[in-house]
């Protein structure tokens, strides 16, 4: 088998779009999923490995893993991409929220990226981690703060991984801002949340897509940061 890439919560949107793209591309595709919708049987037939993941507890973590390394000795590369994007208005057990959140955008990644550093060596080019954090990493979020905290620490491993697996392997980040709307956003939430980018546009996932494949294709990037905002940062 040709050396894979795994993305992490490819059942939908962002994770999906990347998974299709890399499967189109001829690349070995290697996903998880934690709800089973029917966009994974699709991503099955287009000849996707597919596992079931829930990066909520250490022992969903651990069987991840289990179940990743079973797959393949060796890996082209690591998407990130699985998220919870929660509330605390929305979880009265604070201690609970806070944990998942930690568990889901930090500790996964790091266990995976220890677990499988030897098989991202393994290749004989680079091979790559790409972590899906957020624009928030850099300036927090009142309404989802421990969601903020983790996509920050997970903003930390990409420096820390970067160091430890050089040169082998390429460890970057990509920090969206609004590139897709949820179902259930209004227009009134569409209007005000358009206003919060300079291009005041909402681009949809091939822009995670077209990031992904820069940044696989790179041959002298490393522990950086590509910032898909719109230019939020300057509004
Ligand atoms: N979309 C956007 O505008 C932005 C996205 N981002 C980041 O980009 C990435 C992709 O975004 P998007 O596609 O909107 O993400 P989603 O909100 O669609 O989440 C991606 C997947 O994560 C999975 N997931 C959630 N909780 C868990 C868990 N406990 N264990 C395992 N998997 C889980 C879900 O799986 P399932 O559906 O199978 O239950 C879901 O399909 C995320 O990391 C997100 O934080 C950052 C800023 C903006
Ligand atoms: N896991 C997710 N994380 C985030 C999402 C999402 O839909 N799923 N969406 C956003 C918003 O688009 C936000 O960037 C708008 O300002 C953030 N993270």
């Amino acid at each position: 088998m040709i050396s894979p890439i795994l993305i992490t919560g490819a059942s939908q949107r962002l994770g999906l779009a990347m998974a299709d793209s890399l499967l189109e591309e001829g690349y070995t595709v290697v996903v998880t999923y934690r709800t089973l919708r029917p966009t994974i049987s699709t991503l099955k037939d287009k000849g996707a490995i597919v596992l079931h993941a829930d990066f909520s507890t250490e022992t969903g973590i651990d069987r991840a893993i289990d179940d990743i390394k079973a797959v393949s000795e060796s890996y082209r590369a690591i998407i990130h991409n699985a998220s919870d994007w929660a509330q605390e208005k929305d979880h009265d057990n604070k201690h609970d929220l806070f944990n998942r959140m930690m568990n889901v955008h930090a500790l996964a990644p790091y266990r995976i990226n220890l677990a499988l550093s030897q098989s991202l060596s393994m290749q004989g080019g680079f091979s790559d981690i790409i972590h899906m954090t957020d624009y928030v990493q850099d300036t927090g979020s009142e309404k989802h703060i421990a969601y903020a905290a983790s996509k920050a620490a997970l903003q930390n491993l990409t420096l820390s991984f970067a160091k430890k697996l050089a040169p082998k392997v390429k460890v970057n980040s990509i920090a969206p801002a609004l590139l897709m709307f949820n179902e259930g956003d209004d227009d009134a939430y569409k209007e005000k949340a358009l206003k919060k980018s300079l291009l005041e546009t909402v681009p949809g996932a091939e822009e995670a897509v077209k990031a992904m494949h820069y940044l696989l294709n790179s041959e002298y990037i490393t522990g950086q940061t590509l910032h898909l905002n719109g230019g939020r940062n300057l509004k």
